[in-house]
């Protein structure tokens, strides 16, 4: 089937190679003409260097013809432009078109997840979500990779993932939308916690207590949008935490290492968590949650706290139960 992947950055491109592997007919969508001529040729240089790209993966500039006689369309632009990018979709696109959300992130201005801000631009649009532990260098070099696939209609959630599984590429279906979208933004934060701890050389104990304490924030704030715990616990929670907050290829955590070592910041490489943290603060506060860590990271990106003061402060609370 035609595959329209709108974003041609590493993870669009990436997920396209895997499409192509599972036997479909993807199209790019990029945003710059010179890019889509580039991969064109059998690179990605920008956003997946020193990988050669699989004969037969389309590209252009014309959203048109991506979107042309498409079946299925995976959306995978930052997630502050999604809203964007979709209005300008919508035009080309038939009313039964899935369309599959593979940013992680939260719309900075409005507080609504990806699916939301998606079913306003796309009302009767089918609605899916890939989230989960994947580097996009990984699935483009066809390392294994399982991610999950979720719908709140749970048939179009497996055929979505059956649709997109590949040789490479397992994807596990789930009518968890909110969990699953809420796991991919939030984990961005805490890799970015995980990333400051490491950087400010506060050790492997104070990084290994941010992940888990943070993942307390993470299922609290994510079981009061009622997302499921076993979701949580799944590859689109533990599964990316655990990913990208381990690794210095995860542009979140290294990120948080910069900001920890007191680097420079600008022209740095996408990081959404970033963009989410401020936006995950303010529903914390809203809502009259205790989420220290997230709201620390917030600060941190706002400078209105350092590192290692942010440390202190979270030594300083009151003890309590491990538990809630
Ligand atoms: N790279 C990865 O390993 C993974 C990324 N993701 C998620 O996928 C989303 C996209 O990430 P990447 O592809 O890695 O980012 P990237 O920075 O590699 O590429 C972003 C792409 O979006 C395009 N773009 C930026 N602003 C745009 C706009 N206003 N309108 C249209 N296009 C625009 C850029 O030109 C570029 O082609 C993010 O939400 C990220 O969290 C999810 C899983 C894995
Ligand atoms: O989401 C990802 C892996 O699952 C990619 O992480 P980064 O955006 O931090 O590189």
């Amino acid at each position: 089937m035609k595959i329209a992947v709108l974003g041609a950055g590493a993870w669009g491109t990436a997920l396209a190679l895997n499409a192509l592997r599972a036997g479909h007919k993807p199209h790019l969508w990029a945003r710059d003409p010179g890019l889509a001529d580039q991969i064109m040729s059998g690179s990605n240089n920008r956003y997946l260097p020193d990988i050669a790209l699989d004969e037969g993966l389309t590209a252009s500039a014309e959203m048109e013809a991506a979107l042309a006689q498409a079946e299925l369309v995976l959306a995978v632009t930052p997630a502050q432009t999604l809203r964007t990018v979709l209005s300008n979709a919508k035009q080309h696109l038939s009313l039964d078109i899935p369309i599959v959300l593979c940013a992680k992130g939260i719309e900075r201005d409005s507080g609504k997840l990806m699916s939301q801000l998606a079913r306003e631009v796309l009302p009767y649009n089918p609605i899916g979500a890939l989230s989960g532990p994947s580097f996009a260098t990984d699935v483009a070099k066809g390392l294994p990779t399982a991610v999950t696939v979720a719908a709140v209609e749970e048939p179009l959630a497996r055929d979505l993932a059956h649709k997109l599984s590949g040789p490479h590429l397992r994807c596990y279906a789930t009518d968890d939308l909110t969990g699953v979208e809420l796991g991919g933004a939030l984990k961005n934060v805490l890799a970015i916690a995980a990333g400051a701890t490491e950087g400010a050389g506060l050790g492997a104990s104070a990084v290994a207590a941010i992940i888990t304490r943070g993942f307390v924030e993470l299922r609290r704030i994510a079981r009061s949008f009622g997302a499921r715990e076993e979701t949580l616990m799944g590859l689109s929670g533990l599964g990316d935490l655990i990913l990208t907050c381990s690794s210095a290829q995860s542009r979140n955590f290294a990120f948080g290492l910069a900001l920890g070592r007191g680097e420079d910041l600008t022209g740095r490489p996408l990081a959404e968590g970033a963009h989410t943290a401020g936006i995950a603060a303010s529903i914390v506060t809203r809502k009259g949650f205790d989420a220290p860590i997230i709201e620390s990271v917030s600060d941190l990106i706002e400078g209105r706290v350092t590192v290692q003061n942010a440390m202190k402060a979270l030594l300083s609370r009151p003890l309590k139960n491990e538990a809630g």
